[in-house]
């Protein structure tokens, strides 16, 4: 199954790639609304609003468009490094479906496959409702082929140097090279309860955070290196979007919007805001960035732009390559080496035990210690 010279990707004969997915068309925007939050509890007026975003885009989201491109380039990357493996695509709320994809494994004789996500950090909804869903999935799919998640890889260094280069880019766009500007790191909020429980349990039992280290490790490390590229001390934020749930429910906060109102006060006059919770230039991303997030800059009169995300960055593409062969040695019993960057060590192969809980109790998870 593998050629000398070729880099050796046994255990695995097919990569999955899992995403989030969205519509594609208006018929499909309420459906699509109505799977994602099904049993979350989502006020109606929210939902609504939501919807009002996907329509002011003809009610068709790129995500999915973007995944075809990762996709793409990650078949082109493979076959230049003289690795067979085919790449499956499959999300966890849109068409095309997780279960479709398995299906079409199986009847391609798929036995074993790594499993990339399109979401870089831990919690409850970035990592964990991906494995619930995997197992759900597989529990659907008879002969489904075993399947290994591959390790979370917000400090990789095949994620955070085509966001630094991001960075000077943006900065480049902005008056005197942005030489004043503030660095506004924006990820996805999340209630603070699920961010509690983000990471796995400690030694007693307890709870470990997760989800916002993760991000500070990520955030300071691409301001560092951009700092050190601009020979400037550039400060940054890390700022939270796309709030939802019910208003009495916490969720992690500052919202973007918000601090820009606070940063025009204290006088900052140049932003760059970084998706860094963001692989790709999704719905978020251009809705409550590019959109709301803008808006709010122009008022307050602070020039804004907005860095690109990671998207089909070929350092990115190739982090893919290597996230595989890297799991590929391991799962053969070797000890790859495992690149990471910043102040936190490299993901665990495996989940935890107890990691990032389901708040409506305890469901079925692919990919973890305890599965
Ligand atoms: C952490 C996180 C990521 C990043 C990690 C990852 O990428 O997974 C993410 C990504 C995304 N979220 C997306 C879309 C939506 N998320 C929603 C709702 C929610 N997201 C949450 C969290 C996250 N979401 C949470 C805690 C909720 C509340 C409901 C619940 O507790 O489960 C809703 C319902 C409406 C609303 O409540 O806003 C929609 C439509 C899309 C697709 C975009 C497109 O179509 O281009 C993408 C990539
Ligand atoms: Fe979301």
């Amino acid at each position: 199954m593998n050629p000398p010279g070729h880099p050796d990707v046994t255990p695995y004969d097919a990569l999955l790639v899992l995403s989030f997915g969205g519509p594609e068309k208006p018929e499909d925007v309420v459906p699509f609304l109505e799977n994602v939050t099904r049993g979350r509890g989502i006020p109606r007026e929210r939902l609504e609003q939501v919807g009002e975003h996907y329509f002011l885009f003809g009610g068709k989201s790129p995500i999915n468009d973007q995944n075809r491109a990762l996709i793409t380039e990650i078949e082109k990357d493979l076959a230049d490094h003289g690795i067979d493996l085919p790449v499956y695509f499959g999300n966890r709320n849109w068409d095309p479906y997780l279960a479709d994809a398995l299906a079409q494994m199986v009847a391609d004789g798929v036995q074993r496959a790594a499993v990339f996500t399109t979401s870089a950090y831990s919690s409850w909804s970035s990592c964990r409702q991906y494995r619930e869903n995997l197992a759900d999935a597989v529990a659907e799919t008879p002969g489904a082929p075993r399947l290994d998640r591959l390790r979370q890889y917000y400090n990789h260094p095949g994620f955070i140097e085509p966001v630094v280069d991001a960075c000077l880019r943006a900065l480049d766009e902005l008056p005197s090279h942005g030489d004043s500007a503030r660095l506004v790191f924006v990820t996805h909020s999340i209630p603070t309860e699920m961010a509690e429980t983000s990471g796995s349990e400690d030694p007693a039992g307890q709870p470990r955070p997760a989800y916002v280290p993760q991000h500070r490790s990520a955030v300071d490390e691409v301001a560092r290196r951009v700092n050190a590229a601009t020979g400037r001390a550039h400060r940054h934020d890390l700022v939270y979007c796309s709030r939802s749930g019910a208003p009495s429910t916490p969720w992690l906060e500052p919202d973007v919007n918000d601090h820009l109102e606070e940063l025009a006060t204290d006088g900052v006059d140049q932003v760059v805001m970084v998706p860094i919770g963001f692989v790709s230039d999704h719905m978020e991303v251009i809705y409550d960035l590019d959109t709301e997030a803008m808006a709010t800059a122009e008022r307050l009169g602070i020039r804004a732009v907005r860095a690109a995300t990671a998207g089909t960055d070929a350092r990115f593409v190739a982090m893919v390559r290597d996230l595989v062969l890297e799991r590929a040695a391991a799962e053969r019993g070797a000890e790859p080496s495992r690149p990471a960057v910043g102040s936190l060590p490299p993901g665990p192969d495996l989940c935890g035990v107890g990691c990032c809980p389901n708040a409506k109790g305890p469901r079925p998870a692919l990919c973890g210690r305890d599965s």
